[in-house]
This record gives structure tokens, C-alpha cells and sequence, in this order.
């Protein structure tokens, strides 16, 4: 980088940590992204004339929101509501819900500053948004649930539609919760439109939006080792997490030929040396999906595995690590041990799961290393294939979703190469994501003018 781009780096980095005190998540995001766009930017000066980053930085709008809902005791319960509308200069905002009582503005505002990047990428007219609650589902009844989610959507609708801003899930909101949430929607404003994408099948769905993020990430993962000569089959894999992601990236690395090991959630880590086969995810499923139970439970059906209370899957010998929980689950320490134990590749599945030095390790190291929104963006692309089904009133087929959701992310790869390749020949994924990404929705802001 010159000085001149370090320069810019630094000045900019000050004026977002001024604007966004306290949002560490936030600033972590930014400066991830800042920091592979400087030396383009000082080399294309309508960027920086047109601010185009700090515009990108600024959201267009935050709705935040009381949600009032009556507990099964009959009490009185409020969460907070947000949507972050981050960036519409490529399409409607797009981008998920999270329930989860760790819910705050910075969280939202770095996964609905990431998604705009992601969702460039994804080559589908959509722009950058996120929301959600600090509301937890967990240990919550099916009534609960419902009653929150229309108190949620009541507020939302007002602000949301098809060709405004199009959410979908994220942690702690799956089918259950966006079904409740589609039904309010539609009462209130009685149409029934793609207002929210991840619907029941019956019911304007897309086939494959369930499997897509973890499907999308194993075909990442193929395309990444393919640049090495090398594929997925007999590989070791790690896999954080036991929701939505982890579920059907361990379903796809092992149709891959891949031996996944570990699954986790925010209680532990089970650890199972024959591999995760069919037979066990379908009981993983059942745990979370069905019971909504903790993963502890594998090992009284497979006693054989070993439980980890309280550990994170890392230092489980690997070839493949596919983070799929949360943001910062990937210490520097952690990073050293998947190193330490021979790991030479890593696929986001989660959202930043991994902190900036565990990245630098693995960059320094030479690994194979893509950030999530590069490697996790098949779930938004089929939302957006959703979109394109609902707008036509067609239903593709499993196999037709599925093929272009492969080429999407054979695509998003290819643009990672284009523009993160080093004179080394080392693909610097995270350079080539922002790059990428950046270029569609800045040429785009250009155009339309100062707004
Ligand atoms: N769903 C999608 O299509 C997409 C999701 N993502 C990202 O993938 C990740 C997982 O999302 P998804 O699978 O949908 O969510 P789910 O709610 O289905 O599953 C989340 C999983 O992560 C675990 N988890 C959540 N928070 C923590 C935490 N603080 N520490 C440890 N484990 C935790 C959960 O454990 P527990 O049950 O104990 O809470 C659960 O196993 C998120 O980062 C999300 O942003 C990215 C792209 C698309
Ligand atoms: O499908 C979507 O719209 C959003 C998916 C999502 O939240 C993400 O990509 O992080």
C-alpha cells in the first residue's frame, strides 16, 4: 500500500470510529474492507471525491422499534426491533433477521455493511440490508414465538416490500419464524408478495433456499482447492454451529467425499472420528430442528463421539474448517491451532467468524482462506433467485435452483481470483471479495448522483 493510500486509510478509519463510537463490531467490518479498497481508491480520485465509502459506511436509514408481546404467563414483555437499510444503489436492500439476545446496532450495521459487498457479488440486483431483535428463541414456545414475531412484523411492514427491501433469516430465524412473519405481513396489508424470501415451499418458497448457504460454501470450498489441484474427497472437515448453515454444509462436504468431525453450538462441541454421516445429521436435525434441543445430546445416541462442554471445535486436527455459528468465533489462538494441526483451508460459512489476527495468520501462512461474504453468499443468491420466481410466478426445480446457484458462486470465486491474485500467485480472498464488490455498487453510486 503507499503512503498516500495509508494516509487515506487512516483518515477514514478515524472519521467511522468518530461517527460510530462504541461499535466494535462495526469498525472491525469497515476497516477489513477499507483496508483492501485504499490503494483503489487513491488511484481512481472520483471515489474519493464522490465519498463514495464513507457513503457506503453511512446507513440510508435505521428503523429501531419497541416490540411489546404477551408471554404464555400473560405478561408483558418488550424486545427492540432494528432494520438497518444499508445500501440500495444496486436493488431493494436484502439481507437477513437475527433473533439472538446478543443483538445490538453495531452487530447489525457490520452484517448489513458486509452483505452489501456479498450481495454484489452474488452478480443479483440487490442491495445491502440486515435487522433483527434481542430476542432469543430459545426456550421460547411455539406461541411465543408466533406472538413475537407478529409484534415484530407489525412495526417491519410498514417499512418493507418487494421492491423495497426483501429480509430473510439469519440466526434464530428459520421457517417457523418467517412463516409467522409472512402471515402478519400479508394481513396487514393484504397482498401477497415476495415481501420476505426463505418461505414455505407451498407457499412461494424457493426449492434450495434451506440447503443453499452451507451447499454454496462445500462448492466454494471445490472451487478453492480445485486452484490447487486438489478436491474435497477424503478430506477432514471441522464444522462450528448445529443451525441452518452447519446442517447442509455438512450435508454437501459429505456427499463431497469429505469426513466432517465436529459439529457445535453455543454449549459445546461434539467431536465424532467416524464422521457425520447421513444417518447422524438426520439426528443433529431432529435435535435442533424438531426438539430444539443442544447438541450435548449426540453423544446418547452415538456414545461413541465425544462431548466438549464450553470448547469451540478448533483444535480438532483438519484439512478444512468451515466456521458456520458466529462473528469472532475464530481467535488468534484458535487460528494457530487449526495451523498447528495442518488445516490449509478455511470457507466462512458464518458472518466475520474469524478475528483480524486469526486472519492474518492464516494469510501469512499461505492458506487457503475465504471470508464470508464471498463463500456464504449462496443463501442470499437464492434469496434473490426467490425474488426472481415470486416476480415471474414461477417455481424452478431442486435441480434447476441448484445448477445456478453453483454457477453463481463458480462466478463469485472467479472475480475473488480476478481481482485478489498477488504477483506471488496467493489469492488474497478477503481483497478480492471487496474489490469486486465494491466496484458494482460504486460505479452504480456514480451514476445516480449525489443521494
Ligand atoms: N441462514 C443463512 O442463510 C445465512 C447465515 N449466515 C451466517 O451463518 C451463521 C449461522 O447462521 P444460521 O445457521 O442461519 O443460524 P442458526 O440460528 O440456524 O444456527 C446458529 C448456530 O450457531 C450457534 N451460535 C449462535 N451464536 C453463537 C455464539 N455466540 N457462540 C457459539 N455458537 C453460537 C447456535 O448455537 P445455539 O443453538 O446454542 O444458539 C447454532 O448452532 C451466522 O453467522 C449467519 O449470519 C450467512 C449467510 C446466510
Ligand atoms: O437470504 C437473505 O436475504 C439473507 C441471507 C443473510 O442474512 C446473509 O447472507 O448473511
Amino acid at each position: 500500500m503507499t503512503k498516500q493510500a495509508e494516509k487515506f486509510l487512516d483518515d477514514f478509519m478515524v472519521r467511522i470510529v468518530a461517527k460510530n463510537p462504541g461499535e466494535a463490531e462495526f469498525h472491525q467490518a469497515v476497516r477489513e474492507v477499507a483496508e483492501s479498497l485504499a490503494q483503489t481508491i487513491v488511484e481512481n480520485p472520483i471515489y474519493e471525491k464522490m465519498k463514495i465509502l464513507d457513503r457506503i459506511a453511512e446507513a440510508e436509514r435505521i428503523i429501531i422499534f419497541r416490540v411489546p408481546w404477551l408471554d404464555d404467563k400473560g405478561q408483558v414483555q418488550i424486545n427492540r426491533g432494528f432494520r438497518v437499510q444499508m445500501n440500495s444503489a444496486i436493488g431493494p436492500y436484502k439481507g437477513g433477521l437475527r433473533f439472538h439476545s446478543s443483538v445490538n446496532l453495531s452487530i447489525l450495521k457490520f452484517l448489513a455493511f458486509e452483505q452489501t459487498f456479498k450481495n454484489s457479488l452474488t452478480t443479483l440486483p440487490m442491495g445491502g440490508g440486515k435487522g433483527g431483535s434481542d430476542f432469543d428463541p430459545k426456550g421460547k414456545s411455539d406461541t411465543e414465538v408466533m406472538r413475537f414475531c407478529q409484534s415484530f412484523a407489525t412495526e417491519l411492514q410498514r417499512h418493507i416490500g418487494a421492491d423495497t427491501d426483501v429480509p430473510a433469516g439469519d440466526i434464530g430465524v428459520g421457517g417457523r419464524e418467517i412463516g409467522f412473519m409472512y402471515g402478519q405481513c400479508k394481513r396487514l396489508r393484504n397482498e401477497f408478495t415476495g415481501t420476505l424470501t426463505g418461505k414455505g415451499l407451498d407457499w412461494g418458497g424457493s426449492a434450495i433456499r434451506p440447503e443453499a448457504t452451507g451447499y454454496g460454501v462445500s462448492y466454494f470450498v471445490e472451487e478453492m482447492l480445485a486452484t490447487r489441484g486438489d478436491s474435497p474427497a477424503g478430506k477432514i472437515v471441522t464444522i462450528s454451529g448445529s443451525g441452518n448453515v452447519a446442517q447442509y454444509a455438512c450435508e454437501k462436504m459429505t456427499a463431497l467425499g469429505a469426513t466432517v468431525v465436529t459439529m457445535s453450538d453455543s454449549s459445546g462441541y461434539i467431536y465424532d472420528a467416524d464422521g457425520i454421516d447421513a444417518e447422524k445429521l438426520a439426528h443433529i436435525m431432529e435435535i435442533k430442528n424438531i426438539f430444539r434441543g443442544r447438541i450435548a445430546d449426540y453423544v446418547k445416541e452415538y456414545p461413541s463421539a465425544q462431548y466438549f462442554a464450553a470448547e469451540r471445535p478448533w483444535g480438532v486436527k483438519c484439512d478444512i474448517a468451515i466456521p458456520c455459528a458466529t462473528q469472532n468465533e475464530i481467535s488468534e489462538e484458535d487460528a494457530a491451532k487449526l495451523l498447528a494441526n495442518g488445516c490449509f483451508c478455511i470457507a466462512e460459512g458464518a458472518n466475520m467468524p474469524s478475528t483480524p489476527a486469526a486472519i492474518a495468520i492464516f494469510q501469512s501462512n499461505k492458506l487457503l482462506y475465504a471470508p464470508g461474504k464471498a463463500s456464504n453468499a449462496g443463501g442470499v443468491a437464492t434469496s434473490g433467485l426467490e425474488m426472481s420466481q415470486n416476480s415471474m410466478r414461477i417455481s424452478w426445480t431442486p435441480e434447476e435452483v441448484d445448477s445456478k446457484l453453483k454457477s453463481i458462486m463458480r462466478n463469485i470465486h472467479s472475480r475473488c481470483v480476478e481481482y485478489g491474485t498477488g504477483e506471488d500467485g496467493y489469492i488474497n480472498y478477503v481483497n478480492g471479495a471487496n474489490i469486486a464488490g465494491f466496484r458494482k455498487v460504486a460505479n452504480a453510486m456514480i451514476q445516480q448522483g449525489v443521494v
